[in-house]
């Protein structure tokens, strides 16, 4: 009697350390889509996109299963005319509960016109600083010192208020401007923005040219200051290499990847970088893998989502899931 009560109880126990290890096992390999291409998919089209369009894309996005989807920029209108009209923007949006809308916030001013006109409405900044001087001469006008030095106050500002900040590295494999980039750079801004307070640091091959050897190197230096936990991987397909280089980043570690819909974007002060890796190519690629994705993604209406925007756009659809999933449903 005694001994079946303790070959139960061993069993119980057995079976509850099998049972949290499958559970640690499921979160660690649990992949965070952050869907970015109502902000950086659409920052850099040429024509004036409608409120509209934009407020149906996110729509879509969140009733597709999207979590995180990056709303727009609180940046200077005269720099990146696409993005004015993000206070509409998150004021139209149906917000569902647990999706995070992010936006991007430059400087204090941009924190300013956010607190002044749609606080409430998101809960979460991210400030984008980059791993070389002429990259972030181009983009904000100051150099990376100086960008770090103002985003400190915006992100500790922000988190005062119980915003949560997320943090951007551009150019973390290649600048247009300066060529190679050294893996101590990015590491270096990285952990700086750990720092500022930022949850998450996205580590963004801008130009797109990186391959996943780089990809990985870059990764094991960055750790070396910020665990792998609040790394995120930002891939462009300019070269075809972004779903490997999204791969490399897994095989690191990084479980949080940037994608666009329908593979949209491009960067303005990257001449010649395409948009990122498609969403429905990365929820393709990851369904049935050793990977779970969080939340409940609906990948066919991703792709219906892809087709449509990019008809709005005027722009061919690049990704390749979409083309063949769509492609096979007309069969
Ligand atoms: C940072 C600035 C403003 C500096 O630009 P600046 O010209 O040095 O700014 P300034 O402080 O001298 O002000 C000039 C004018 O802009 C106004 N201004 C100043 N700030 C704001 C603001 N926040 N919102 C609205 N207006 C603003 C300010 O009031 C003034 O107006 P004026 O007196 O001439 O009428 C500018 O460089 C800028 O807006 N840059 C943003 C560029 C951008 O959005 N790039 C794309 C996002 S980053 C990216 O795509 C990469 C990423 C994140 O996806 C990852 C990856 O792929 O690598």
């Amino acid at each position: 009697m005694h001994t079946a009560r303790c070959v139960s109880r061993t069993l119980r126990a057995t079976k509850s350390i099998i049972h949290r290890r499958w559970l640690s096992a499921a979160s660690a390999d649990t992949v965070r889509i952050v869907e970015v291409g109502p902000r950086d998919g659409l920052q850099n089209e040429k024509g004036i996109i409608p409120v509209e369009t934009k407020v149906e894309l996110i729509n879509r996005l969140s009733s597709a299963g999207l979590r995180t989807i990056e709303a727009g920029s609180f940046v200077s209108p005269k720099w990146v005319p696409q993005m004015a009209g993000t206070s509409e923007v998150l004021s139209r949006i149906k917000q569902l509960p647990g999706v995070h809308y992010p936006v991007l916030v430059p400087n204090q001013k941009g924190l300013d016109n956010l607190f002044a006109s749609s606080a409430s409405l998101t809960d979460e900044i991210a400030i984008f600083a980059a791993a070389t001087d002429e990259f972030s001469t181009a983009n904000l006008n100051v150099t990376v010192r100086e960008s770090l030095e103002r985003f400190a106050p915006v992100a500790r500002a922000a988190r005062d208020k119980g915003y949560r900040v997320r943090g951007y590295v551009s150019v973390v494999i290649a600048c247009p401007y300066s060529g190679a980039v050294k893996p101590e750079s990015v590491r270096n801004v990285a952990k700086e923005l750990v720092e500022m307070g930022c949850y998450e640091v996205s580590l963004g091959d801008t130009v797109g040219m990186g391959i996943p050897h780089q990809v990985s190197a870059m990764l094991e230096e960055v750790q070396k200051d910020v665990p792998v936990q609040r790394l995120a991987g930002h891939f462009h397909d300019t070269y075809g290499t972004a779903i490997a280089n999204v791969f490399a980043a897994l095989a690191s570690g990084v479980r949080t990847i940037d994608s666009s819909v329908g593979g949209l974007g491009g960067c303005p002060y990257s001449p010649g970088a395409t948009g990122n890796v498609a969403t429905e190519d990365v929820v393709y690629a990851l369904q049935n893998s050793p990977y779970k994705l969080e939340g409940d993604i609906d990948l066919q209406k991703l792709v219906e989502i892809g087709w449509w925007i990019n008809k709005e756009l005027g722009r061919d659809n690049v990704s390749r899931a979409g083309r063949a999933l769509r492609a096979k449903a007309k069969l």
